[in-house]
């Protein structure tokens, strides 16, 4: 059993359909305070300061497992989407372009650690203007980086991929397997 110190539905439900047995938790820390401008820098010390809050707020009893996600295009960090606007605008950033989804996960027991930085890779096509309109309605987008789906709505427009799909939805899983 270990504790997801996340609020992250997808990462929840990567961990369930991987057979991992996990509570979820929140933790309080603030992405925002970080001034990294390095996406991989970003995760990293996102992923660490979410690993100091979750515990001490619940200790090592049981192993914790943290994580942070960025989508990069054209040199930017995507995040969350704060309204439709931002979040039509991050999707115009990655229509037609190559994008790469960056996730850091960081495992903490009181015998061990790991942290992984991974990284996968898309090109996609240039994202239908209608359907783009749709998915901005429908919502889906809400508290996921970049707005970015890759098993929903991006998923028609992957011209390429390099890299796992568990790590584009924000938990390389397949690493995880390893640790336990
Ligand atoms: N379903 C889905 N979710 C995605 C995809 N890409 C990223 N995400 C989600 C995973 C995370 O919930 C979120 C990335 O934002 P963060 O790493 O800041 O995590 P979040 O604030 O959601 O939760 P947490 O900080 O862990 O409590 O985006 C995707 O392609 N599909």
């Amino acid at each position: 059993m270990l504790l997801l110190g996340s609020s992250s539905p997808t990462r929840a439900s990567i961990l369930k359909n991987s057979g991992i047995a996990f509570k979820q938790v929140g933790c309080d820390f603030d992405e925002d305070t970080l001034e990294y401008t390095v996406p991989k820098d970003f995760v990293y010390h996102a992923a660490m300061g979410k690993m100091q809050a979750c515990e001490s707020c619940f200790g090592l009893d049981l192993p914790i497992l943290c994580a942070d996600t960025v989508v990069t295009a054209h040199g930017k960090i995507l995040r969350k989407a704060k309204d439709e606007a931002e979040a039509l605008e991050l999707l115009k950033l990655q229509s037609g372009s190559d994008v790469a989804i960056i996730t850091c996960m960081a495992y903490k027991s009181k015998s061990k650690m790991f942290i992984d930085l991974s990284q996968t890779v898309y090109r996609f096509a240039e994202f239908d203007e209608t359907d783009l309109k749709n998915y901005i309605e429908s919502g889906e987008w809400r508290g996921k980086a970049g707005a970015c789906m890759v098993e929903g709505f991006c998923k028609p427009y992957i011209k390429s991929v390099e890299g796992l799909e568990s790590c584009a939805m924000g938990l390389t899983v397949e690493k995880i397997l390893r640790w336990l």
